[in-house]
Order: structure tokens, then C-alpha cells, then sequence
């Protein structure tokens, strides 16, 4: 039974890369749903977080982070990807952290600037600041960026404030019937997740330029009596960066796969048999036929 006077829409989270946005959508859906890492530029999808209540849908929409794209294709896909991700949107929130605004902020403010929607502003990661009373001229500097509905200090990471932000965006959302079902927690499939519990641990295990050189193609997804069996290959673009991620002996590629393992298992419930597999394709980060291939081909909605 919906209620009378329900609510739902869609939510956008914008900011640069690195201030938080997965982490948050993760956090206010209670699940995780997005991968998050300490390097920027993690997030390449969009991808739907839905929080379902007995009064209200909030539909999340988590984006790559708003970055100016440099000349390769992934970069553009994801720039395009984070822009579309405003239009036809009930609310935007703007996400920057409690350590204040920097110049990277400046694309995402002038976007959802640009946007006649409601911009609610969330001041991320409050729990690194020790004396809360820093945060009031941060607010007050943030006043004069822009006309925000409001604003919202938070931590993605302990949860503190998620609730007032929730309060902030439901005011935005117009009163109509769920848009998805409510036992619905996100538009992606398992599998996709599955591709990206691997992307997540290269993020983690390898520095420099690896994580942006890796693409994660799942070649099976089979869910059998009792095991999920998943075999994946990361896709680089150089010899080198294959040798890297293998290591001696096949060491490091043998860790990703454990860790990526037990990710699936927490995420999916299940026993998982994970093989994993490194191969080359020059360039494929500028290639739209390899793009096309390994899942970038959303279109914003
Ligand atoms: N201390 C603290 N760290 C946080 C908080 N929220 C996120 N982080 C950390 O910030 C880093 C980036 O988080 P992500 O959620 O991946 O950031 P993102 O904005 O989605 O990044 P992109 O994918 O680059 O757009 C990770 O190391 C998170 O653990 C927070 O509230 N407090």
C-alpha cells in the first residue's frame, strides 16, 4: 500500500572526483552499491542507488566525478556521463569536503549552477575536523558561492548528518508513486558489481597509472548449486603494466583475486569460484569498439 502524500524522484551526487559522492550513496542506501578507493576518478558509471521508505523513494544517481576530460575517450565518456546526469533530476546535491572548497570544485558548482533545479550542498567528511565551530565560515563562504537550498554538513564515512541531508531532499521531491519497486536497490546488475569488486582491488593494490590503464570485462557469471562461478579479465594497455599486475611469480595478481573473491562473497551471499585473467589491448582506454566491450556505453538519461 503507498501512502497518501508518497514522494520520489531522482537525486543526482556531483563533485569532483575523490570528495566522497560513492562513498555517500553506499552510506545513505545502506549497502554498497558503488565502489569507492582513496584515488580520485574511481566511479566511471552512472549508477542508481534507490532508498526505498514507507513515505518517500529517493532515487540516487551517483556520477563520475566532474573533471576537466582529458584528450582520451574514457575521460569524455565519463565527463559526458556526469553532466547528463543533471538533467530531468528533482534535486542536485553538490559535494565538497569540510576541508574547503578548491579550485576542482569549480566545474561542478558552475554545473549544477547552470541547472534550474534545487542544489542542496553537502559539506563531506566532517569527521576530520576536530572543532566543529571550523566549519561555520566554510558555511558562510559557501553562502556566497551560490544559492543553495540548503546546506548540509555530513561524514560518508561514520553516517553522522545523512539523515538531515535526507530531510533537506525529500522537501524537493514531487509527491507521486514509487518510480522502481521497493525491494530494488539499484539499476545494476550483479554482474556489473562483480566487475567492479575486481576494479575496486586493483584501485587498492596497484599505484601510479595502473588503475586508469585497467578495464574489467566479465566473461562468466554463473550462479551453480551452492558457488557463484565468475571469471574476469583486467585488460590493460601495455605489456608492462601486464607484468605489473601479475607480478612474481603471479603474487599480486593471486591477492587481487582473493580479495575480489571475498568481496563477491560478502557482496552476493555465496561461495565464489573467481578466475582471473590479465590481457592487452592497446589503447583500449581511447578505442570506442574496446569502450563499447567493456560496459561504457551507458547514455545519460
Ligand atoms: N574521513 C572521511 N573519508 C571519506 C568520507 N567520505 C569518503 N571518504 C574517503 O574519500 C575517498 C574517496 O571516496 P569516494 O567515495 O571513492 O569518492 P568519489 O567522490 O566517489 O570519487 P570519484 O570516483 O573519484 O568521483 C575514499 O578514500 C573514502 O574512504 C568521509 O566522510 N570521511
Amino acid at each position: 500500500m503507498i501512502e497518501a502524500g508518497f514522494r520520489s524522484g531522482l537525486v543526482t551526487l556531483l563533485g569532483r572526483p575523490n570528495v566522497g559522492k560513492s562513498t555517500l550513496l553506499n552510506r545513505l542506501i545502506g549497502a554498497k552499491i558503488s565502489i569507492t578507493s582513496r584515488r580520485p576518478q574511481t566511479t566511471r558509471h552512472r549508477i542508481i542507488g534507490i532508498k526505498t521508505t514507507a513515505s518517500a523513494q529517493l532515487v540516487y544517481v551517483d556520477t563520475p566525478g566532474v573533471h576537466r576530460p582529458q584528450g582520451r575517450r574514457i575521460n569524455r565518456y565519463m565527463s559526458r556521463i556526469a553532466s547528463g546526469s543533471v538533467e530531468g533530476v528533482d534535486c542536485i546535491v553538490l559535494v565538497i569536503s569540510a576541508q574547503g572548497w578548491r579550485k576542482e570544485d569549480e566545474a561542478a558548482l558552475a554545473l549544477a549552477g547552470r541547472q534550474s533545479i534545487p542544489v542542496v550542498l553537502a559539506i563531506n567528511k566532517i569527521d576530520r575536523i576536530g572543532d566543529r565551530r571550523r566549519l561555520l565560515p566554510l558555511i558562510a563562504e559557501s553562502d556566497g558561492r551560490m544559492r543553495f537550498a540548503e546546506i548540509v554538513p555530513v561524514s560518508a564515512h561514520t553516517g553522522e548528518n545523512l539523515d538531515a541531508l535526507e530531510r533537506a531532499l525529500l522537501v524537493h521531491l514531487p509527491e507521486q508513486p514509487p518510480i522502481y519497486p521497493a525491494e530494488q536497490l539499484t539499476d545494476k546488475s550483479e554482474r556489473f558489481l562483480a566487475s567492479e569488486l575486481v576494479r575496486e582491488q586493483v584501485f587498492g593494490a596497484y599505484g601510479e597509472e595502473i588503475p586508469y590503464a585497467a578495464a574489467i570485462e566479465v566473461t562468466r557469471f554463473k550462479r551453480l548449486k551452492g558457488v557463484l562461478e565468475v571469471e574476469a579479465t583486467i585488460w590493460v594497455e601495455k605489456e608492462g603494466q601486464k607484468a605489473i599486475i601479475i607480478g612474481r611469480g603471479g603474487e599480486r595478481l593471486k591477492q587481487v583475486g582473493t580479495r575480489a573473491r571475498l568481496a563477491m562473497q560478502r557482496q552476493f551471499g555465496t561461495k565464489v569460484r573467481l578466475a582471473l585473467w590479465v590481457k592487452v589491448r592497446e589503447d583500449w582506454a581511447d578505442d570506442a569498439r574496446a569502450l563499447e566491450r567493456f560496459g561504457y556505453t551507458e547514455e545519460p538519461v
